[in-house]
């Protein structure tokens, strides 16, 4: 067993250490994503503390999806005109426009970390105009969620499948109905998570059991709405390419932040693998990851490999501690973040992003970082 630096030493014990465990430090001290898991991991009980953070097995997944964009390297780029970076972040996804290529992942039982739990989420999601994709298994119903939208607001709306097609049916519908644009198909959880540190405490996966889906399975669903369907969760270059063949109209490279199977690829080691192997997808359609993204570079680690826009959800359900200025001020710090690294890699508008700004075939790519 070899140390592990969860996050960063940047000072925060200096800075807020003395912070009691039942107060919250004021926002303010708030600097960057990794503090509000700080603040959670002093302030939540142990059950809540433990059904965020955990991950499967002995959690290397977990680990690695912090750690591999550690083992990357910029190829920054000097002397360039960066002044318009902050107006280039606008960013289309299935057709929407948002403020950032940053989404907040689904992530269920928002209840643990606020009362009014997914209703937070969605609203900062408005106030930042990012893209919100609500979990399944929410706390609050979908009604709930939908009625605490901003007028003509895109939301993104995650699917397991569990029931019968009636049953998908009718979710559907309700998204439809929410004004939900996009169904975000998970297909990483056919079986349920082997969670360690969650199973302590009683609460391990809300979706447990086997679930039935097949590519077939996924043509099929796209009988029952009209809404582009993302499988959420893909894992190798073999299934990014079964998802073309599919039709997807994109797909969303993810390991559940590492909470279903141990010893699988980081999202960043799954980018690399299609971008060597079939980079032709990156163009054919659209690339959504996710997975121990806490710093704006991370997000643009991914997106020099062609990922379009980057999601997390840890950052935010901690976030969420402080209800919707929590959730306003993670996106506002990550929106910054993106800009100012961007801008120190010579990037005038961040779309223009590509291979040649990170170091491909770096002799650390293999080696453990921290
Ligand atoms: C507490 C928690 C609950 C989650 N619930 C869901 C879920 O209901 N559906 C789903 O597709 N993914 C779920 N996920 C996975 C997230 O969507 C996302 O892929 C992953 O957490 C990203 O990694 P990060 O937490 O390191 O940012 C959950 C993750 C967490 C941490």
């Amino acid at each position: 067993v070899r140390p592990f630096l969860g996050s960063a030493d940047t000072g925060i014990e200096l800075a807020l250490g003395s912070t009691a465990n039942d107060s919250l430090p004021d926002l303010k001290n708030i600097v960057g994503l990794p503090d509000f898991e700080w603040v959670a991991e002093r302030y939540l009980n142990a059950t809540r503390w433990s059904f965020f953070r955990t991950g499967a097995g002995g959690e290397w997944s977990y680990r690695n999806n912090l750690e591999s964009y550690g083992r990357l390297r910029f190829r920054p780029r000097v002397l360039t005109d960066i002044t318009r970076v902050e107006a280039s972040l606008n960013t289309t996804l299935f057709g929407h426009t948002f403020s950032a290529p940053f989404f907040m992942s689904p992530f269920g039982r928002a209840e643990f970390s606020h009362p009014d739990a997914e209703l937070n989420l969605v609203r900062g999601a408005a106030e930042e105009n990012i893209l919100y994709i609500a979990s399944m298994h929410a706390s609050k119903t979908l009604d709930e969620i939908s009625a605490a939208k901003a007028p003509g607001q895109v939301t993104g709306h995650q699917f397991y499948n569990e029931g019968t097609d009636a049953d998908t049916l009718a979710y559907f519908k309700q998204v439809e109905a929410a004004g939900g644009k996009a169904i975000f198909f998970t297909v990483d959880s056919a079986g349920d998570g082997n969670r360690h540190r969650a199973a302590r405490w009683n609460v391990t996966s809300v979706d447990s059991g086997y679930t039935y889906a097949t590519w077939d399975y996924y043509k099929h669903l796209g009988n029952l709405t009209s809404l582009p369907i993302i499988p959420k969760g893909i894992q190798t270059v073999e299934d990014a390419k079964l998802a073309v063949a599919a039709g997807a109209p994109g797909i969303f490279i993810s390991n559940h932040g590492g909470r279903q199977l141990d010893f699988v690829p980081s999202a960043l080691e799954v980018a690399l693998e299609i971008y060597e192997e079939a980079p032709e997808i990156f163009q054919q359609i659209e690339v959504y990851a996710d997975g121990g993204v806490r710093y704006g570079s991370d997000v643009l680690k991914l997106m020099a490999l062609g990922v379009k826009a980057v999601g997390a959800a840890r950052p935010l359900a901690f976030a969420n501690l402080y209800g919707v200025e929590g959730i306003k001020k993670a996106l506002q710090l990550v929106k910054h973040e993106i800009a100012i690294d961007a801008a120190n890699m010579g990037l005038g508008d961040v779309h223009q992003i590509n291979a040649s700004y990170i170091k491909l075939n770096n002799p650390t790519w293999n080696g453990w970082y921290s």
